[in-house]
């Protein structure tokens, strides 16, 4: 199911947000702290209502949505005294099901997020991976084609993570996918596509699989504070960023020229630098670019 989003606002928080969200995708939302990207999610998933705005989900045939959406959020609460089983059983007969239907459900429900084993456990002594995969798994009990999870990975150790990034592979084949996260490096290795908010807008939107040759040059020195300064008064329309012992450089691309012109920047400004490195950009670099300037 595609997702149309047009001219989306809620009071000051998001405002002319637009969007076309494809399906059997998964579409990492980033953003600064407080731009905007959990407020997104909840009036995707009709938890908000917009100030003004749409949202259409393209093939819906039934008027209420939300049988279509499925909704991790941030800080998920569990009836911690349950049984995975017993909860997800619950949530089954909430949305529904008949009692034997919503145990089938769950069962099955536990198998895919890899916690068969410990269904029959109190929620509170799942590890806080167990409770994520858990409140994944929640969030499919209705089988949406919409799934929207609110930093699902970003309170997770590296094992953790991994795990439920494989299992959001699993599952986009006939869904739609979004998720926001920190995480830029996992982003990376697992998303379609991102969605970059700053300051309430939807800035940048774009596709991780470019065929596009964009290059970031990374040049270590010592002296980033000078060669940053020197740089960005040589050229002004680069986007130069200073880490702690590097200045990157994030263009696209460079060309020869360019690259001859910053060599001799280096010998005439007696620079002491380390190396010279040319990468491909990454989520993290469109991030800094869109956040800096
Ligand atoms: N209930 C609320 N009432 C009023 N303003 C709110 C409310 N919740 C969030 N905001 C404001 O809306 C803006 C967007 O917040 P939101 O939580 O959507 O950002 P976010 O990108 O998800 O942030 P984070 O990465 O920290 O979770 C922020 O300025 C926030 O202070």
């Amino acid at each position: 199911m595609n997702i149309k989003v047009i001219e989306l606002s809620k009071g000051s928080r998001i405002h002319h947000v637009n969007a076309y969200i494809e399906t059997n995708q998964i579409t990492a939302l980033i953003g600064e702290n407080g731009a905007g990207k959990t407020t997104l999610l909840q009036v995707m998933a009709s938890l908000l209502k917009p100030t003004s705005g749409r949202i259409e989900f393209e093939g819906a045939m039934k008027k209420d949505i939300r049988s279509y959406i499925g909704f991790l959020p941030q800080f998920p609460s569990f009836h911690e005294w349950m049984t995975g089983l017993e909860y997800l059983t619950h949530v089954g007969q909430l949305v529904g099901l008949k009692k034997q239907n919503a145990v089938r459900k769950a069962t099955d429900l536990l198998t895919l997020v890899r916690l068969e084993e410990s269904r029959g456990k109190r929620i509170e002594s799942y590890s806080g991976g167990m409770k994520q995969r858990l409140g994944i798994a929640q969030s499919l009990v209705n089988n949406p084609k919409v799934l929207l999870l609110d930093e699902p990975v970003s309170a997770l150790d590296p094992k953790a993570r991994t795990e439920v990034m494989e299992l959001l592979l699993t599952l986009k084949k006939d869904r739609t996918i979004i998720y926001s996260t920190h995480v830029l490096h996992d982003a990376e290795q697992v998303s379609d596509a991102y969605m970059l908010m700053h300051k309430g807008q939807l800035i940048e939107t774009g596709s991780l699989h470019s065929k596009e040759e964009d290059y970031v040059l990374e040049i270590e020195t010592a002296e980033c504070e000078k060669l940053e300064a020197e740089l960005k008064t040589v050229y002004p329309k680069w986007c130069i960023t200073r880490g702690l012992n590097h200045v990157e450089i994030n263009i696209t691309p460079t060309k020869v020229r360019e690259d001859l012109m910053l060599l001799s920047i280096l010998e005439k400004g007696g620079y002491s630098f380390d190396g010279i490195r040319k990468r491909k950009k990454t989520l993290e670099d469109i991030f800094r670019k869109a956040v800096t300037g």
